[in-house]
């Protein structure tokens, strides 16, 4: 299998639908979560993933992850297709991409203490450590984190949200994984706790050479850990740059809109930003929308847009776009920035 060099992660043409059961004539519907997304992750990069509730995010995690079987396509582990694996394989693999969890207690369980937790991912995972081994890598990974070895016979209820999400991340940790996909990993925590958790997660990602995925939708979070940023809208991607890209000059209408919840201290940008606003519901993924799944919350849409699906397009520096319109967007956008526009 060809892969370009410095990807750790390639995901090629995945799609993953869901059925569902419907109480009318017991009639069974097809919604489709994601379909045809194409993206690298590159060694050591961190990767946010952006998008409304419903978009997609934490599916594409699992997918990534194989907790869960996409419907077509591959991804590709250093060359390997995950999707190919037995599940035997798959479990020695499990070693190398771990995943952290929103919600941090929900995800203990509560009759484990804390050195249970982290060490029961070593036996499955690492049969060829012995007892005193793995106790030791627990200690280790606890102090990593900033938990107490003496926290070790504590259990979950016992610990803050913060406290108990640094015992998810060390769970996640102690297998020595290269890549940890991180699932709105501080969404559920006070806004306090949420930049030591953020801050801990970049100072693990250096010390431990992780690459990370960080799934949120919330944009200023993403900002803050992202190396590149990718868009998701309604199952599929819109936009894939580098943060300084998809902050400081979106392409995607979808991506503007989204921008423009960002709090920024700019009051020249206000105006443009109440004109991007987002505006109506996000559409049903089981009867999305023809053409450009955006287009019917788009104020740039154009009856082209039902008709054509925008694919993603590669610019010149390696970002992607998927709308047909985005040139002449930026045309018109500069116009109405112009003063007196
Ligand atoms: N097990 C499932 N069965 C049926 N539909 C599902 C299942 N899991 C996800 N979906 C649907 O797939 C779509 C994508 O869901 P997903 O949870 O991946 O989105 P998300 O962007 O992570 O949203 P959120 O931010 O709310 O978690 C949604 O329409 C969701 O209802």
């Amino acid at each position: 299998m060809i892969q370009s060099p410095g990807n750790l992660l390639e995901i090629r043409d995945l799609k993953k639908t869901f059925s569902i059961a419907t109480g009318l004539f017991s009639r069974t519907l097809t919604l489709t979560a994601l379909d045809d997304i194409n993206f690298t992750v590159r060694q050591g990069e961190t990767l946010g993933i952006v998008g409304e509730s419903g978009c997609g995010k934490s599916t594409l995690g699992r997918c990534i992850l194989q907790l869960i079987s996409p419907d077509q396509g591959q991804v590709l582990w250093l060359g390997q297709d995950l999707t190919r694996l037995s599940g035997e394989d798959m479990r020695r693999r499990r070693a190398d991409l771990q995943i952290i969890f929103q919600d941090p207690l929900a995800s203990l369980n509560p009759r484990m203490t804390v050195g249970e937790i982290i060490e029961d991912p070593l036996r499955e995972l690492r049969p060829e450590l012995n007892r005193t081994e793995r106790r030791a890598r627990v200690v280790r990974i606890m102090e990593a984190v900033g938990l107490l070895p003496e926290m070790i016979n504590r259990y979950p209820h016992e610990f803050s949200g913060g406290q108990a999400q640094r015992i998810g991340i060390a769970r996640a940790l102690v297998t020595e994984p290269k890549l940890i996909v991180c699932d709105e990993p501080v969404s559920a925590l006070d806004v306090s706790i949420q930049a030591q958790i953020l801050n801990l997660l970049s100072e693990l990602k250096d010390e431990f050479g992780l690459t990370l995925i960080f799934i949120s939708h919330n944009l200023s979070v993403v900002r803050h850990v992202s190396d590149r940023i990718l868009v998701l809208y309604l199952g599929r991607i819109v936009e894939l740059a580098s943060g300084d890209e998809i902050y400081g000059d979106p392409k995607h209408p979808y991506t503007q809109a989204l921008l423009t919840a960002v709090p920024i201290p700019d009051p020249r940008l206000a105006r443009q930003r109440n004109i991007d606003a987002l505006k109506g519901e996000i559409p049903s993924p089981i009867n999305p929308p023809s053409g450009c799944p955006f287009r019917t919350r788009c104020r740039h849409a154009r009856p082209r847009c039902a008709e054509i699906r925008p694919p993603l397009e590669q610019l010149e520096n390696g970002r992607l776009v998927a709308c047909i319109r985005w040139r002449e967007i930026e045309a018109e956008r500069a116009l109405e920035a112009a003063p007196g526009g």
